[in-house]
């Protein structure tokens, strides 16, 4: 790889070694800081705080650095519900209005927003504020389904050049009172941030009767789609 791609104030004893492959120095360039300044060494920006975002795509391989986009959600839901929008409209804006933010701050490269929504009894549920109110969430949905909607979408400069949302639908089985009241004791630390009061890759998974759809869809990221939009245009090799 040419050293011009590499940022100009390199430190020189980084420069010693021969004019091939510096990837073997991206794990030290980015631990100083130098990701932003070589953008090719970044796949993607990630434009939220979702721990379990971030951790599927550094788990594929990829190369990103998160950035929290700072949104205020509930107002675009609002105006979003008042105009009658569907869930997964909503998911979409949200999703698009965080890649925007962070991609219009000057953001080098491909910027991905996310946001995912929980579509219960024809209402959008949103996070819960306590764990009282998470067991009363998840005595209502037990025995009935609900779906997650999990929308993506990538900002390159100051469009948006990609988009998906992924649906997943689940049935909750008839959990018993005492149960859900454990449940919520051992976990709410845990789930406290996922909509719906749940993490189907730990205990949440004990929630429920049947779950159809893509299993990224329910943690949050439509992640093969966007894999494949990212192969496709030479982002990841083929
Ligand atoms: N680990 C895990 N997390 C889940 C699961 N289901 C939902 N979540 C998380 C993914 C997201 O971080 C969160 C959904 O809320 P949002 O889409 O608003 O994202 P969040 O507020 O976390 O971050 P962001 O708004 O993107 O900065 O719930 C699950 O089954 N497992």
């Amino acid at each position: 790889m040419e050293s011009s791609f590499l940022p100009w104030d390199l430190p020189s004893r980084w420069m010693g070694c021969d004019e091939g492959d510096y990837s073997h120095l991206f794990p030290l360039l980015r631990a100083q800081g130098y990701a932003q300044a070589c953008p090719h060494m970044t796949h993607l920006t990630l434009a939220s705080t979702s721990q379990i975002r971030a951790e599927l795509l550094r788990n594929a391989g990829l190369e990103i650095e998160t950035v929290a986009a700072r949104v205020d959600e509930e107002a675009i839901k609002a105006a979003l519900l008042a105009e009658d929008a569907k869930p997964r409209d909503i998911a979409d804006a949200l999703a698009e209005a965080k890649a925007r933010k962070v991609a219009m701050k000057g953001t080098a490269g491909l910027v991905l927003g996310c946001d995912q929504v929980l579509e219960f009894d024809g209402r959008v549920i949103s996070k819960c504020a306590n764990s009282g109110d998470a067991l009363e969430l998840l005595r209502e949905m037990r025995d009935k389904r609900h779906s997650l909607l999990s929308a993506a979408v990538i900002y390159e400069g100051d469009k948006p050049v990609w988009r998906h949302v992924g649906v997943a639908r689940l049935m909750m089985r008839d959990a018993s009172d005492a149960y859900l009241e454990d449940y919520i004791a051992r976990n709410w630390e845990s789930i406290r941030h996922s909509v719906g009061g749940y993490k189907l890759e730990e205990e949440g998974v004990r929630l429920m009767a049947r779950v159809d759809g893509d299993y990224f869809t329910v943690l949050g990221l439509p992640l093969v789609e966007l894999l494949s939009y990212l192969t496709l245009r030479g982002t990841l090799p083929k």
